[in-house]
């Protein structure tokens, strides 16, 4: 049995116009410390995959499994960074983590230990010079440091993360692309995460999962990504075996599912 899997998922919105299928037959294994990334056109069922892992949809048929127990509402065992990070705009950076960390530690932790583990949670995201700053006075790419320092703060057994570095501008990127690498390098968590971006998904993930164009859209191919870690997007760039990575999902995006794409 995987840690994560997803059984035989359908997903069917009743909309104003009439029922609409987003997904069927969607079946996934995921092993523990796996970096899975979901990849496909738009419009296609991958934030309707990822809501559905974090327990914020109920499937139609089918259903989610994490270490052997059915999945139907959020918890923080499974944390979401979302593209427009969702922090606080009265709080400042220490307190938006710090809520998430009393939150699921209030009774585990002592108050010491919890302002310690919040500290640590920023330290790994590099942001512990701006503590008490808000929100608005950072930059994007902080910001989404932010979100991945609160979701990392609940030690989720899954962190998912919805285009996390999708509005961010090409360096600022590529920093924090490595630094989840590092992050998951050295904490080994399970991640999911979607990208639109062909060279994301090769450098980050183990696994990348490429789905078909809706409606009834489901798992077309499973990429195993095994380029020896740490990955160094520099070398990579000349290596045959990313480049051969990296033209199976263009292929499969623009070749197989050209014909149907939304967008
Ligand atoms: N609550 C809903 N009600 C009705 N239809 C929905 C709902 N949520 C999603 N859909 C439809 O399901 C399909 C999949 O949507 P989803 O947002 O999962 O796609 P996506 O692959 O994440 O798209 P993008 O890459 O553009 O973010 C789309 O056709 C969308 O319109």
């Amino acid at each position: 049995m995987s840690y994560l899997s997803l059984e035989q998922i359908e997903m069917v919105f009743n909309t104003k116009s009439g029922v609409f299928h987003a997904l069927h037959d969607v079946s996934l294994r995921v092993e523990k410390g796996e970096f899975v990334s979901l990849i496909g056109h738009s419009g296609c069922g991958k934030s309707t995959v990822l809501n559905i892992i974090a327990g914020l949809l109920k499937v139609t048929a089918g259903g989610v499994l994490l270490e052997n127990k059915e999945v139907n509402a959020p918890a923080p065992e499974r944390a979401v960074v979302f593209q427009n990070h969702s922090l606080l705009p009265w709080l400042t950076v220490y307190d938006n983590v710090r809520l998430a960390v009393d939150k699921v530690f209030t009774d585990k932790k002592t108050k010491a230990e919890r302002h310690e583990w919040t500290l640590h949670q920023l330290e790994l995201v590099n942001m512990l010079h701006a503590l008490e700053k808000r929100p608005n006075e950072i930059s994007g790419g902080m910001k989404q440091r932010v979100g991945i320092a609160r979701a990392l703060a609940m030690q989720p057994k899954v962190l998912l993360m919805d285009e996390p570095f999708g509005a961010l501008d090409a360096l600022t990127r590529a920093h924090l692309q490595d630094s989840v690498m590092e992050i998951h390098a050295n904490l080994g968590n399970t991640v999911i995460m979607i990208t639109h971006d062909v060279d994301e998904a090769v450098l980050l993930s183990d696994k990348i999962v490429m789905m078909t164009n809706g409606p009834a859209a489901t798992v077309g191919e499973i990429l195993k990504v095994k380029l020896p870690r740490p990955r160094n997007r520099l070398a990579l760039a000349d290596n045959p075996e990313y480049n051969h990575y990296r033209a199976e999902v263009l292929r499969f995006l623009y070749e197989r599912q050209k014909h149907k794409a939304v967008a």
